[in-house]
């Protein structure tokens, strides 16, 4: 016992003074880690917004983004914060009542006016950008297409946002901006990694997007598009096909069924069973098809339903046109397109339908895809109501063409091959974020993709912290062990009596 009492009492780390030293040292690090840890922790998150209308021919959509406020330039991630379906049809469909093209978006600006918080209203950007459906009707009548802009761009200027405009895209811009978004998701364009072709599918235009592997740009300048973003050089290759969006597109085949005006119409594209009346004043009511017009057609033709799926690949096929290419290599109707590079993502209506099918597994084979689609064509119109009562009607008449069109135009239209196939991946949304072409069209409105790769700091937070503490431990050691000459007594072996 009392030899046990002995050796605590000479034990050096028992003084007075090594305690002190002790007590003062760990207070000593505590106070440097906690400074140097609060000084370089990330502030409280504040927000920036941004506002994107995508007027397309079929709907309006609206986005919100949203990226932290303290790193806007360049290293903030912008994401997709909010959305909202605009009721109705598309903007170009307001032709004759343009106001009512206006007062459709207020629905969703109350929306936006809610979702970000008030304080911000003034400094967020508001874009709308309308695609194919106002380019038709900008081509059909372009008093119309003004009037359209002139109501909406009231309608957005009464609300709080800073409202930078409203505009067509050009396709090459639509099918660039669906290009970047898709990257910029992925993270493969900070990183530069090799990027992800963009197939977007609409109602009125179809576009592809892709960096080809060796790439002659003089060999048709106007599909290419050059970028250089966090320090690298893309030349991306990207075309939009006007009319080739799933509605005009199906207006196209409807006309070439009926180009010689019968009262009654058998279409392997539709189920069998299914019969509608329609119009042929309505149906040729569009540029693509407007001057196919059989000159002496009734009013009405009966549009029955025969479901044959490569009878229908047959019909889609007549709508392509594979005679003429002065270029090295086209897809179809004369239009300059290189070898297919990479991986793809295909979004909107190919989405859609290909979700609706059960067919967005890219494990699937391009011979399932088409076995499924024959299956799901010749399935009888009734049977398909019974079994999707919850689709309107309209869209699920349509799933069996749509589905035949869009295997048709990326093999026979793209050249995608039973090998290629599989590098498609039909997506809605990459984390969190749609894809389509709006984000793209903000960040680069709003210089949010720089040009050079930024300078970030060279070690993460966690590390910085990290090695802070590690280093004021060392010292703390060595200042430790510099004291043992004054230790009492610490130099000698404590002695056991
Ligand atoms: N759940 C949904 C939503 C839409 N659609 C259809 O998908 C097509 C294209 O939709 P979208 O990509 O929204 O086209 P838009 O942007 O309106 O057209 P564009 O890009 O050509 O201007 C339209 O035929 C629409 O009827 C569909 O089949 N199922
Ligand atoms: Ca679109």
């Amino acid at each position: 016992m009392s030899a046990q009492r002995e050796m605590k009492e000479k034990n050096p780390w028992h003084t007075p003074l090594t305690i002190i030293i002790t007590v003062i040292g760990v207070i000593a690090i505590v106070a440097l880690v906690t400074v140097a840890v609060l000084q370089n922790r990330p502030v409280p998150q504040k927000y920036k917004y941004g506002i994107v209308l995508d007027a397309g021919s079929s709907h309006t959509a609206l986005y919100i983004y949203e990226w932290p406020a303290e790193k806007d330039n360049n290293t903030g991630r912008v994401e997709q914060k909010h959305s909202c379906k605009v009721k109705g049809k598309g903007i170009s469909s307001y032709a004759a009542e343009p106001e009512k093209a206006g007062m459709s978006l207020t629905e969703c600006m109350r929306e936006a006016e809610m979702q970000v918080p008030s304080r911000r209203h003034q400094e967020t950007p508001l874009y709308l950008g309308a695609t194919a459906g106002m380019r038709l009707l900008n081509i059909e009548n372009r008093e119309a297409s003004d009037k359209v802009f002139e109501a909406v761009e009231k309608a957005l200027q009464g609300f709080p946002f800073s409202y930078q405009g409203a505009r067509i895209l050009s396709g090459q811009e639509e099918g660039a901006f669906g290009w970047v978004t898709v990257n910029y998701l992925d993270d493969r364009l900070k990183q530069g990694l090799e990027t992800t072709g963009a197939l977007d599918l609409g109602g009125a235009s179809t576009q592809i997007s892709f960096v080809p592997h060796e790439y002659d740009i003089s060999e048709s300048p106007s599909n290419s598009v050059a970028f250089r973003l966090y320090g690298n050089d893309y030349n991306l290759y990207t075309h939009s096909f006007l009319c080739y969006g799933k509605d005009q597109v199906l207006r196209m085949a409807l006309a070439h069924q009926t180009r010689s005006g019968p009262v009654t119409m058998s279409d392997p594209c539709f189920h069998p069973g299914y019969s509608v009346t329609r119009n042929y004043n309505a149906l040729y009511d569009s540029p693509c098809v407007s001057e196919r017009k059989p000159k002496e057609a009734p009013l009405n033709f009966t549009h029955t339903g025969v479901g044959n799926f490569f009878r229908c690949q047959e019909v889609v096929k007549t709508l392509f046109n594979f005679t003429s290419c002065k270029y090295s290599r086209c897809s179809f109707n004369g239009i300059f397109q290189p070898p297919l590079q990479g991986s793809f993502g295909a979004f909107s209506a190919y989405y859609f339908v290909m979700n609706f099918l059960n067919l967005t597994d890219s494990s699937i084979p391009l011979e399932t895809v088409k076995a499924n689609l024959a299956n799901y064509c010749g399935t009888p119109w009734n049977q398909i109501k019974q079994q999707h009562p919850e689709v309107k009607e309209k869209y699920l008449a349509e799933y069996c063409f749509s589905g035949t069109y869009i295997v048709t135009l990326l093999t026979e239209g793209y050249n995608f091959t039973k090998e290629t196939f599989s590098k498609i991946k039909f997506i809605k949304e990459i984390k969190g974020s749609d894809a389509g072409w709006t984000l793209g069209y903000m960040l680069n409105l709003t210089n949010m993709i720089p040009a050079e790769a930024p300078d970030s700091p060279p070690l993460p937070h966690a590390g910085y912290v990290s090695i802070v503490t590690v280093i004021a431990l060392l010292l703390f050691i060595l200042f430790i062990l510099s004291l043992r000459p004054i230790w009492p007594k610490c130099s000698k072996k404590p002695q056991i009596v």
